[in-house]
């Protein structure tokens, strides 16, 4: 496989509890994720880590523009401001031929990987594995998170539009968009689906047809006519009893056994480009569970593409 550039994004804002900040601190710092992947034989061409402190210090003028147009959102002007950043630096990741895998962070940061990634693949396709839809908007959404919209952003249903975040990104076409595993839906995100034929496997599908088949459904969807495909993995679509270090845990999850084989299928698929893995928060952990299960997801994930 590609050279993987390792894009750490210390940004937590995104949503209501604090913690997910400390995601690449965890993975990527304690828990070595980058020797890990090489002692697997994996090739890591580029470490980087977005300077979330700094950014957000000297915050543009416009941010401060979109936060009022979006008042009621909570952080937006911050938001849009980390997912700049990291929206730069995975394009120049992919046009170096590199595979980006951001480690998050609260699943805002998915607006921005997605609006860079969607500069260099023009037609790429999107598998979101959650426990949530996040497809609400800056007028819908009851929390006032940011991480609530990102899908809504991806697939361009907010105000929020992708090329605020990076002039050449393109919102990804809802025919290639597949959520995965969610069971936690705001009335509007229900009402969206609905009308919309945006693909959704819920439990009760993954249940009904076994994980295996709803994995090579949602790929076979995400990978239509698609140059690329970015997986956007969200820690809380596993269940809480197995991965309890999470900021907006909702029981009735999909098993570590279920995801493992979800995430090998997904891997060995030859246009897998890009990864966000999000949403892990150290602070609620019961010791290094959570942790050490996305560390080794990770590696299941790439192990996979690159054999
Ligand atoms: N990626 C996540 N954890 N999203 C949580 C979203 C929860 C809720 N639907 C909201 O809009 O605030």
């Amino acid at each position: 496989m590609r050279d993987i550039t390792l894009l750490s994004v210390p940004f937590g804002l995104g949503a209501g509890r604090a913690g997910s900040e400390l995601g690449p601190a965890k993975l990527v710092g304690e828990l070595d994720l980058a020797g890990s992947l090489r002692r697997h034989g994996l090739r890591i061409g580029d470490e980087k880590e977005i300077a979330v402190a700094s950014l957000l210090k000297a915050m543009p003028p416009d941010a401060a523009g979109y936060a009022g147009k979006a008042s009621g959102m909570k952080h937006a002007a911050e938001v849009l401001s980390v997912s700049r950043a990291l929206a730069a630096e995975g394009a120049a990741a992919a046009a170096a031929g590199h595979f980006p895998l951001f480690i998050g962070g609260d699943h805002s940061m998915a607006i921005g990987s997605v609006a860079g990634l969607t500069a260099r693949y023009e037609q790429m396709g999107i598998i979101w594995f959650d426990a949530h839809a996040d497809l609400n908007t800056e007028t819908t959404s009851f929390t006032g998170n940011m991480h609530g919209i990102s899908l809504a952003a991806a697939i361009g249903l907010t105000t929020l539009s992708l090329k605020d975040v990076y002039r050449a990104a393109k919102p990804i076409a809802l025919e290639r968009a597949v959520l995965l595993g969610a069971r936690d839906l705001d009335p509007a995100e229900e009402r969206f689906i609905q009308q919309s034929g945006l693909t959704y496997f819920s439990k009760t599908d993954i249940g009904r047809l076994g994980i295996e088949e709803t994995t090579r459904r949602a790929l076979q969807i995400a990978c239509k006519d698609a140059d690329g495909l970015h997986l956007s993995f969200d820690i809380d679509s596993v269940d809480p009893g197995e991965a309890p270090g999470t900021g907006t845990p909702v029981p009735g999850g999909i098993s570590i056994l279920e995801v493992r084989l979800a995430l090998r299928i997904i891997g060995s698929s030859a246009l897998l480009s890009s990864a966000d893995f999000v949403e892990l928060n150290p602070l609620l952990d019961q010791g290094e569970r959570t942790s050490k299960l996305m560390h080794s997801l990770i590696a299941e994930l790439l192990l996979a593409h690159s054999s």
